[in-house]
């Protein structure tokens, strides 16, 4: 039987003396499209570090110690084969001084050095795949020129450009106007559709978790609850990650 997309067996990580994931254990069979909700500073972005095998912190606070088992199908993160695994980071912050183009950036995702000259085939595949998001226009466009929403799809197109198996997402539509987050997920279905890949999806959005993903995580540094949405999203398990369920989320929950 083929293994799991994501095998998460007791994983807890410590900054320090802070603890930022405690015995995380969790399975997402391939081709589920996870939506990972929980407060901020609940370890969902290193949980998602983690899978990329990239869980060391920055030593500020303390040594880090991980414990715990992560298999990215059947393989550590780290041992995954290259190309398997596409990552969208969040942009909100990102330095865009930097003098690159976007097009520069996608081919960034085929290699694993800056692309100082991108070849025919290169340029190709680059462009394919910002035509499947929507972004083609943007192409020579600098990155300093570009709205948030307009870097998130770039990155999004360096994501897709090797077609990974398993797509990690952090805050994707963070930034987003209404219908370019209409376009994100529309983008991300038919990608899956088409190769049914895995999603794994940071989301502060309820209502966009409990219509685009097939099991939702609430984490805030244990495992509060995993499962359908319409399980997870419930009063109780949002309550008990978050301390208090605010009145619009009410709404989103429809009173449940
Ligand atoms: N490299 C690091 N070194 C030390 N502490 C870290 C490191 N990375 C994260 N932390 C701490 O671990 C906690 C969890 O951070 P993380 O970014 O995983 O949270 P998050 O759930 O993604 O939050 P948000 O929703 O605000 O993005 C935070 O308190 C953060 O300060």
């Amino acid at each position: 039987m083929a293994a799991p997309a994501v095998e998460i067996e007791q994983y807890s990580v410590r900054f320090g003396e802070f603890q930022a994931l405690q015995e995380v254990s969790l399975e997402v069979p391939e081709g589920a499209f996870v939506a990972m909700v929980g407060p901020n500073g609940a370890g969902k972005s290193t949980l998602l570090k983690a899978l990329l095998g990239l869980e060391r912190g920055s030593m500020r606070d303390g040594p880090t110690r991980v414990t715990g088992r992560i298999r990215v199908f059947g393989h550590p993160p780290r041992e995954v084969p290259p190309g398997w695994v596409g990552y969208v980071p969040q942009v909100k912050g990102f330095d865009r001084s930097f003098p690159a183009l976007a097009i520069e950036v996608v081919v960034s995702g085929l290699r694993r050095h800056w692309p100082f000259r991108i070849g025919r085939e290169e340029r190709r595949q680059a462009s394919e795949v910002l035509e499947k998001v929507g972004a083609l226009h943007l192409a020579s466009r600098r990155l300093g020129g570009l709205s948030g929403g307009e870097l998130q799809r770039v990155y999004l197109a360096r994501s897709l450009i090797r077609q990974p198996r398993l797509l990690l997402l952090d805050e994707p539509a963070t930034g987003v106007d209404v219908v370019g987050e209409a376009d994100l997920y529309r983008h991300l279905e038919a990608y899956q559709a088409e190769r049914g890949a895995t999603i794994l999806m940071i989301t502060h959005d309820w209502e966009a978790a409990q219509h685009h993903a097939s099991a939702v995580l609430v984490l805030n540094r244990r495992v509060v609850g995993y499962g359908p949405p319409e399980k997870v999203l419930c009063h109780e398990c949002l309550s008990q990650a978050f301390g208090h369920v605010g009145h619009a989320h009410q709404v989103v929950l429809g009173g449940r």
